[in-house]
């Protein structure tokens, strides 16, 4: 076998064989039980770029079974590019240009760079990687693992026991914010970044208690050390490594960087989907998809548990929403508010140019997350100093400058800054509540609710009206270094009682994306410098810093989400320490001023100036007034809990969206 023609004869048939055997690809992923792995990969599809690269390791694969190992990487690469596997693809931007709406897969936003923000595309860093360098041509980024004396790093599980452990029981701290601020978070955070893990070449999920184990590119166990007071002697939690990024011609890039599988942009993706496939799928003309109740819609591919006749799995523009049924709920507020503006414009244009409608539509829902996000709820845990010096207010009147709008930056979410926004573990409840119409309340344990919707299927069909009800008149659990036990000790617990920990999980997300340690990042935020002396720790009380030295080798070792989460917090019980506000608010400063459509740019990427006064008007408390059926008031702002400061309004006082401005579509629109 030497001629050209048989080598490649013999790729074809290998590829032949490899494409067979990546058919079964999605269907194993989508059938595996682990609760972390389907949280990351739910419905197991990946892009392009890791499907070729999977293919060509496939083939490579086949080719050595059938003992033709002599035939190089590299000729099977130039084969497989032939046949336009492995090839960067071009995106033809010139239909954008003046578009007055967003591309749906976030594709175009920039013009010089038509791929940024775009779904599926690598993470950036505010700080280089910090990883173990592992054998050369085989895994080379390996996890943080060892201190600045080169001792192991405390095991996580450990760090998590001691630092991020509630000692108050199940009696939760509350702070004057309410549950809102707790499912606003995860919902943006699920807007803007979703970053998918490893999988095996069949596309099923890593077992790194098991085979796996020592397989350093896809596994980072997390051991449970003796003695832990909730987790069995010897169990083992399944932690599997993010994926990694593969460049357009099948390269693994090194160091090692993470994809995210959304548009980063805050663009309603989690309502409208990141792809073409999750769009054409979630829509239904003008309107969103919806199931009777109206609820969202019914996701046939989804697993999640169910437990009575007539539930089902929900879908969404993001897979996890059936994490947790609060969740599902703030989904399910902005399908309705979706379906009814567009049923509005309709009537106002009486227009049966279903595009316009549709689009239009979702640029209002778009501007008024945008709104929710950066006015009501970043300001509700970020100190006003903070909140002046990112610039993360809208304005009151008029435009952001062209010259605000900052092309050459990158909008993809940060590798460590999007990371710290798992603060918002810090405000997960230990229950899950519906408050009926009655104002009766019925509480539920948060883990009987992980991957269980039942919640939302109570009260006839009504759940999500009386979660929103719930979230809107109960405290949030207070800003601080604390995850409550339903996250800590019984994330996403199985019928057979197998769960995780939140805060180790965390932890050792950080070592596997190589992020620095925490004194690396107050430097970068102009903080005072770490030395060898615990005293050092100036933004931490002496208690924590006990805790700490008895937790790390030293200052510099302490790991970032740990150090950053137990900096002293606010008296209010709502803000972090001035490490967590700086990166929080670095990465919502970026993705505010690289977004070409930010709602307050001038048209045709913004709105018309009658409009934008109009989008002005906007609150969550109007869209939960305007939504939730049997809600005449709302705390005046809904992402504080109710108090002679912050007193109950009546929904008719709400100041509205006022549709009027939109009489005609903009592109008609004399002038
Ligand atoms: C019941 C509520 C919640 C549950 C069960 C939950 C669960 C999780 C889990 C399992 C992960 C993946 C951890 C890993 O493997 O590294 C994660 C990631 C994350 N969570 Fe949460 N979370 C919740 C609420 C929140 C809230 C309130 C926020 C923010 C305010 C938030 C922000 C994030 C962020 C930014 C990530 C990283 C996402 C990524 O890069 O893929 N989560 N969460
Ligand atoms: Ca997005």
């Amino acid at each position: 076998l030497t001629t050209p023609r048989e080598i490649g004869d013999t790729i074809n048939s290998a590829l032949n064989e490899a494409n067979r055997r990546q058919e079964n690809r999605t269907k194993n992923g989508g059938k595996s039980l682990d609760q972390l792995f389907l949280f990351h990969n739910r419905l197991g599809s990946n892009d392009q770029m890791t499907k070729d690269k999977e293919l060509l390791d496939s083939v490579m694969k086949v080719l050595q079974e059938r003992g033709k190992s002599f035939i190089t990487m590299d000729t099977v690469k130039q084969q497989l590019q032939g046949q336009g596997i492995c090839v960067p693809k071009a995106i033809n931007c010139s239909l954008y240009i003046d578009s007055p709406y967003r591309t749906i897969d976030g594709s175009c936003n920039n013009l010089d760079h038509p791929q940024w923000g775009m779904s599926f595309k690598p993470q950036r860093r505010l700080l280089p990687p910090a990883y173990e360098k592992g054998p050369e041509k085989v895994v080379r980024s390996l996890p943080r693992c060892r201190g600045k004396n080169g001792k192991p790093l405390p095991n996580p599980r450990t760090v998590s026991n001691n630092i991020h452990k509630s000692l108050s029981g199940s009696t939760t701290q509350t702070n004057e914010a309410s549950l809102m601020l707790f499912q606003w978070g995860q919902f943006i955070a699920h807007d803007i970044g979703l970053t998918p893990v490893s999988t095996r070449t069949d596309g099923s999920a890593p077992e790194c208690c098991g085979v796996d184990k020592y397989n350093l590119d896809l596994c980072l166990p997390i051991e449970i050390p003796p003695g832990d007071d909730y987790f069995k002697n010897g169990t083992c939690l399944n932690f599997i490594r993010s994926a990694a990024v593969v460049s357009e011609d099948c390269t693994v890039l090194e160091p090692r960087e993470q994809i995210n599988k959304l548009t980063s942009y805050m663009d309603g993706s989690l309502v409208y989907g990141s792809t073409k496939a999750e769009h054409t799928r979630l829509r239904n003309g003008v309107f969103m998809k919806v199931s009777p109740g109206p609820n969202l819609p019914e996701n046939k591919n989804a697993s999640c548990t169910i437990d009575h006749k007539g539930e089902f799995c929900m879908d969404a523009g993001d897979s996890r929403v059936n994490v947790v049924p609060s969740l599902a709920s703030m989904h399910t507020l902005f399908v309705w508010e979706h379906n009814r503006i567009a049923a509005k414009l309709i009537e106002l244009w009486g227009t049966n140019d279903n595009e316009t409608v549709f689009q239009e539509t979702r640029k209002i829902v778009t501007a008024q997350i945008q709104r929710i996000n950066y006015d009501e709820f970043l300001p509700t845990f970020l100190p006003n100093e903070t909140v002046r010096k990112y610039k993360l207010r809208s304005l009151e009147t008029g435009y952001m400058e062209d010259s605000e709008y900052n092309k050459s930056s990158d909008p993809a979410i940060s590798s460590d800054g999007f990371y710290s926004f798992r603060n918002g573990h810090s405000w997960i409840p230990n229950q899950q509540s519906l408050t009926g119409e009655d104002g009766v309340l019925q509480t539920f344990n948060v883990e009987q609710t992980y991957n269980n919707p039942h919640l939302i299927f109570l009260k006839n069909l009504t759940g999500a009206h009386a979660m929103l009800r719930w979230m809107a008149s109960t405290g949030c659990p207070r800003s601080d270094r604390i995850i409550e036990a339903g996250a800590r000790d019984k994330l996403f617990m199985t019928k057979d009682g197998a769960s995780l920990d939140l805060a180790a999980v965390n932890i050792n997300r950080g070592r596997d994306h190589g992020l620095l340690p925490y004194g690396e990042y107050r430097k970068l935020c102009g903080l005072s410098p770490l030395t060898e002396s615990w005293d050092s720790l100036v933004d931490h009380t002496p208690e924590v810093r006990e805790l700490l030295k008895n937790t790390y080798d030293q200052p510099a070792d302490i790991d970032f989400y740990t150090g950053e989460l137990s900096e002293t917090p606010g008296i209010n019980g709502r803000t972090f320490g001035p490490t967590l506000n700086c990166i929080v608010a670095k990465e919502f400063h970026n993705l505010k001023f690289s977004d070409r459509y930010w709602h307050e740019r001038k048209p045709p990427e913004g709105f018309a100036p009658d409009q934008l006064r109009s989008i002005r008007k906007v609150s969550l408390a109007s869209v939960l007034c305007e939504n939730v059926k049997y809600l005449q008031s709302v705390p005046k702002d809904p992402f504080l809990s109710q108090s002679c400061s912050n007193p109950l309004v009546s929904c008719s006082d709400v100041p509205k969206l006022d549709l009027t401005p939109w009489k005609q579509p903009y592109a008609n629109r004399p002038g």
